[in-house]
């Protein structure tokens, strides 16, 4: 199956105002991809990638099924990559050769048998393992696609950028110095000092980047970086730069696609800069605008109760869809430390996602994530903190009977335990304060003779 080239000629996208779909003023305000441009002039709001959505209509609904379902996973440059299998839906106008890719992406749909059945009592409960992959975090999904595009200004003479950066509690930067390193571009990562974990720093260090260790928190690295990208030739690779959001909408995508192009009723997002839970509403909605699916999914985004602005707006209002309370806070300290965030880049992004799919919020305690990886570990996963404040949320919600017993559920990993085994070892040591480490699992030391050996192995019942 291939699409004609008379028809894929008109495929294309541009930056318009985020909210441009709503209000007919704003989408006279338009940018070309080539363009480095993060906010719209007019309302100073962040922009959003619209395609000619007339233009991926001229082919059907089944034929862009056979399409994508006939690259992904395969060889073919880039079409094998989960993302730019949707090459079309995602830049259309970018030359393949220009294409940065490391075949991010087709990451394990993990059926959760043991934990859905045996915690939860649902036997269609799925964790889509975003953390699977190239850096380990679902952030290669969208920086494939910001740094293929960087690539492609700079062979084209399109734009003066002399490197790219981001702020980030360290996934981000950790994809972005590996796409940067693939592509021969120099990149900068603008991280908060002491808190990120070992693992995530050691990655752009390797890749080569400039690693700034920045005493302040990520809020005020963000706010540090933007300041920087306005005055130099440095590329910003934050999600609030919608071109991430094009990549990482591509999981959705393939959620759908590992369904055989069904939806399932909730998907769980943890929310941390809260640009990924609109990049899920983005590609479902895309779906079905386009024929693909018929539905929506509820959206849950997930935080910590130490970094949690949207929760508290939500609780006090957001609910009933007035989110006028609304206020960043300044996050403490989790352990999920990806998402210690107190003042959201994306926040009207994530609102209008939850509004949508009449989604929820929900947080977590450091105790009820620890805990919900720990027991989702004991059947088979390895959790991050994250996924452990999705699972804990996910907990919370079938014990309100708000998740059904029935309902397909989806729990988005966002980055692998292995970025994260100083919480998960000082979990099972019992050495965070003030957590009971309920689900810990002790390593046992003893004397070379076997003996001892068999009386531990006699203790714990095994022989
Ligand atoms: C592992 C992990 N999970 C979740 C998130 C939250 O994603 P978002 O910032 O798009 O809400 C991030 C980054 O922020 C992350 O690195
Ligand atoms: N968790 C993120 C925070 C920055 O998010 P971004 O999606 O806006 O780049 C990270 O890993 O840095």
């Amino acid at each position: 199956m291939t699409v004609p080239a008379e028809v894929a000629e008109a495929f294309h996208a541009d930056y318009v105002p985020f909210g441009a779909d709503r209000d007919a003023t704003l989408a006279q305000e338009r940018y070309s991809l080539d363009q480095i441009i993060y906010r719209s002039k007019r309302t100073n709001g962040l922009l959003e990638v619209e395609h000619n959505m007339e233009a991926l209509r001229q082919v059907s609904a089944a034929e862009w099924k056979a399409l994508f379902d006939l690259r992904s996973g395969r060889t073919v440059f880039p079409f094998g990559s989960g993302v730019w299998s949707k090459k079309e839906w995602v830049l259309p106008s970018i030359p393949d050769g220009d294409v940065v890719s490391m075949f991010e992406g087709n990451s394990n749909l993990f059926w959760a048998e043991r934990f859905g059945k045996e915690v939860l009592g649902m036997d269609d409960l799925w964790v889509k393992q975003c953390g699977n992959s190239h850096t380990g975090s679902f952030k290669d999904l969208g920086m494939t696609v910001l740094v293929s595009q960087v690539n492609h200004m700079i062979k084209s003479n399109k734009a003066k950028i002399k490197a790219v950066g981001c702020a980030s509690t360290g996934d981000t930067s950790a994809a972005l110095a590996a796409y940067c390193a693939a592509a021969g571009i120099p990149s900068v990562v603008f991280l908060p000092a002491d808190k990120i974990t070992i693992s995530q720093l050691v990655q752009p260090i390797a890749n080569g980047s400039i690693v700034l260790s920045i005493e302040t928190d990520f809020d005020g690295c963000m706010k540090l970086i933007q300041e920087v990208v306005e005055q130099y030739p440095i590329y910003l690779a934050n999600s609030m730069n919608s071109l991430r959001l094009e990549g990482q909408k591509t999981v959705s995508i393939e959620i759908a696609q590992q369904f055989d192009w069904q939806v399932p009723d909730w998907v769980i997002v943890p929310g941390g800069n809260l640009g990924n839970v609109y990049a899920f509403y983005k590609g479902f909605a895309m779906m079905r605008d386009l024929g693909l699916t018929d539905r929506l999914p509820r959206l849950v985004v997930a935080q910590s109760a130490n970094a949690n602005p949207l929760y508290l707006a939500y609780k006090a209002g957001g609910y009933k869809g007035d989110w006028s309370a609304y206020a960043p806070v300044t996050a403490k300290k989790t352990v999920a430390s990806a998402i210690q965030i107190g003042d959201p880049v994306s926040i009207h992004r994530a609102i209008r996602a939850i509004d949508e799919t009449n989604g929820l919020v929900e947080q977590a305690t450091e105790e009820e994530l620890l805990d919900a990886a720990a027991q989702a570990d004991r059947t088979g996963m390895f959790n991050c903190p994250h996924t452990g404040v999705a699972l804990a949320v996910l907990m919370k919600l079938r014990e309100r009977g708000i998740i059904g017993v029935k309902d397909r559920t989806v729990v988005v990993s966002t980055a692998h335990g292995l970025k994260f085994t100083d919480s998960k070892v000082a979990y099972h040591e019992r050495k965070i304060q003030n957590i009971a480490s309920r689900y810990a699992n002790d390593v046992h030391r003893v004397p070379a003779s076997a003996g001892h050996v068999i009386d531990l192995l006699r203790a714990r019942g095994v022989v």
